[in-house]
């Protein structure tokens, strides 16, 4: 059976550039011609490449502008974004222009530990890696349940490595 991997991806961008339309059409298979501003929405969908299966979790988020705070839950643990801009609105692209920077800042703080960092470091030890935030439950909840299910693996395995790490 196909492991199936969990991918959170973020769907940001200006008030109406078209997000939610796309999250629908591709969950929905239909287009959406009302205009409903989005607060928040979240969509499931189990999507197979090839011989991978990937749980898409995807969030559509409420317009955002320049001046916008991303929060974390934008940030930490997020797999992948996409950055929508609308072809008849050059506000709306100047505007990913500054949420790619507000990405790449972190939340206020200077980020200077990438993900891409801990999780090399981890790999190194053959460890387990997640990034997460105390400000956010779902993440949390993620290392405490990886960490059990590592400890279940290695109690119920006869292999050679007894350990479990969780980094
Ligand atoms: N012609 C055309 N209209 C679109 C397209 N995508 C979205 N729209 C229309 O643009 C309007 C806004 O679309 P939404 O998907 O609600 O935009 P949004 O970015 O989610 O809006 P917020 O929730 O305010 O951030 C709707 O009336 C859509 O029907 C597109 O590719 N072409």
């Amino acid at each position: 059976m196909p492991l199936v991997r969990y991918r959170k991806v973020v769907i940001l961008g200006y008030r109406s550039v078209g997000k939610t339309s796309l999250a629908h059409q591709f969950v929905e298979g239909e287009f959406l011609e009302g205009y409903d501003p989005t607060v928040e929405n979240t969509y499931s969908k189990i999507v197979t490449l090839g011989k991978d299966e990937f749980h898409l979790h995807l969030v559509d988020t409420a317009g955002q502008d320049e001046y916008s705070i991303l929060p974390y839950s934008f940030i930490i643990g997020v797999h992948g974004y996409v950055l929508v801009y609308s072809v008849t609105s050059l506000h709306s692209f100047q505007v990913i222009e500054s949420l790619y920077q507000k990405l790449h800042e972190g939340h206020g703080k200077t980020r200077e530990v990438q993900a891409v960092e801990g999780k090399k470091l981890a790999e190194s030890w053959g460890a387990t890696f997640m990034e997460s935030s105390a400000r956010e439950n779902q993440l949390t909840r993620g290392i405490f349940t990886k960490v059990i299910q590592e400890i279940a693996r290695v109690e119920n395995s006869y292999g050679q490595e007894r350990r479990c790490r969780l980094m």
